[in-house]
């Protein structure tokens, strides 16, 4: 990723996150550029309209050509990596880097930073960006969410653990404090849709039915705000964080907005590499196995870890994506695949003499990882 410097702008430009809505607002034929403060002034918003369409240039009007190149150039909103991007990057070899789907502001952009103090968070398009970012050693690792306490697991995660070949190496858990964002001047009986992650707009429903506004999913919360913002919308928001709020320079409408105050999201850490587990602190395993259609197949398998007073923190059943349906006797089976995490290391004996044990009969079986357990308190 090429490095980044400040932008530098004539005197009478602010510093802080710059974001430009190029195409003209329906409420202003003219393009704005705005300056969202990276200091305290949370939301103090330094508008610069610069002239467009009736050509008259004032000393803080840009051209369309200089907006573009504003654009181009503003290092303060790093643009998210698309896997065509990914042969160009290179780390800088001094902090973790951290790859996440996602633009600035984004909850897992916040996992990395909690998992990683000061690591160099690198936001990506898609997920299997942020994957093959790790595998092709352009960052350190990726942050995952995989399931959240309100809307559960984020299934097609879990698939995505399974089509790479990364472990996991840690998890850390987020509390998650939705608020509602809309552009500055924008009052809440304006608002007719919402956009924002799946999983967010399902962690608010109460609040968005209640509200009467139409749901519209992207690809992150973060990219919710931004969008609002650089189409200078009048009649939407966005679900998204605090955080995103002041990169992009909008209005906090309502806060905390989820259905629950506990709303809790577990994101996974993954690396190329598994780490070696340990006994000294409380270790977490997370396997993915299949089984043979059978009476009482899946009791045998959990049974492995019940006789050994392993306790189980998750089961996840989803389809076997490669042939999910098998003919047997005239009948047609879905084929399952389990994932199961599990309160033990695979440094004792126990949990291998359980894998050792569900080996015998599972027809698949993989160690995604073994690593720490997150035990913050939030
Ligand atoms: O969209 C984001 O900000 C994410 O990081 C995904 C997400 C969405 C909602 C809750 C937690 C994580």
């Amino acid at each position: 990723m090429a490095a980044f410097h400040a932008v530098r702008l004539p005197a009478t430009h602010l510093p802080g996150g710059i974001s430009v809505n190029q195409s003209p607002s329906n409420r202003n034929p003219k393009t704005v550029i705005r300056f969202g403060y990276g200091s305290s002034k949370r939301n103090r918003l330094v508008s610069v309209l610069a002239s467009q369409g009736d050509g008259n240039r004032n000393e803080n009007s840009l051209s369309a050509v200089e907006v573009k190149k504003i654009l181009e150039d503003s290092p303060l909103l790093p643009k998210p990596l698309s896997s065509n991007q990914l042969a160009e990057t290179v780390s800088n070899g001094s902090r973790v880097r951290v790859a996440y789907q996602g633009v600035r502001g984004a909850y897992s952009e916040s996992a990395a930073e909690k998992a990683y103090p000061n690591c160099e968070a690198v936001p990506c398009e898609e997920f299997d960006t942020a994957f093959e970012a790790v595998e092709r050693w352009l960052v350190d690792r990726a942050v995952l969410p995989i399931e959240n306490s309100l809307g559960g697991s984020i299934h097609r995660n879990y698939d995505l653990l399974l089509r790479h070949n990364l472990h996991i190496v840690g998890e850390v858990k987020l509390a998650v404090r939705h608020c509602l964002l809309a552009n500055h001047g924008v009052k809440l009986e304006d608002l007719r849709r919402v956009l924002s992650h799946p999983q967010a707009l399902a962690q608010c429903e109460n609040t968005l039915t209640r509200l009467g506004l139409v749901r519209e999913a992207v690809d992150d919360t973060a990219g919710a705000a931004k969008q609002i913002a650089f189409e200078d919308l009048s009649d939407a928001a966005a679900v998204a964080s605090a955080k995103a709020a002041e990169i992009y320079g909008l209005n906090i409408v309502a806060e905390d907005i989820q259905d629950d105050t506990d709303n809790v999201t577990r994101f996974l850490m993954l690396a190329r590499e598994p780490i070696i587990p340990g006994t000294n602190r409380l270790f977490k395993t997370s396997i993915v196995f299949s089984l043979e259609e059978g009476p009482g197949v899946l009791f045998k398998a959990l049974a492995v870890f019940a006789l050994r007073q392993i306790n189980l923190t998750k089961i996840e059943s989803r389809p076997l994506r490669k042939n999910p349906l098998r003919a047997s006797g005239g009948l047609k089976y879905f084929d399952y695949l389990f994932y199961v995490d599990f309160e033990a290391s695979m440094a004792d004996e126990v949990a291998q003499n359980a894998l050792r044990h569900l080996e015998e009969f599972a027809t698949f079986l993989r160690v995604l990882g073994s690593y720490p357990v997150d035990t913050t308190m939030l």
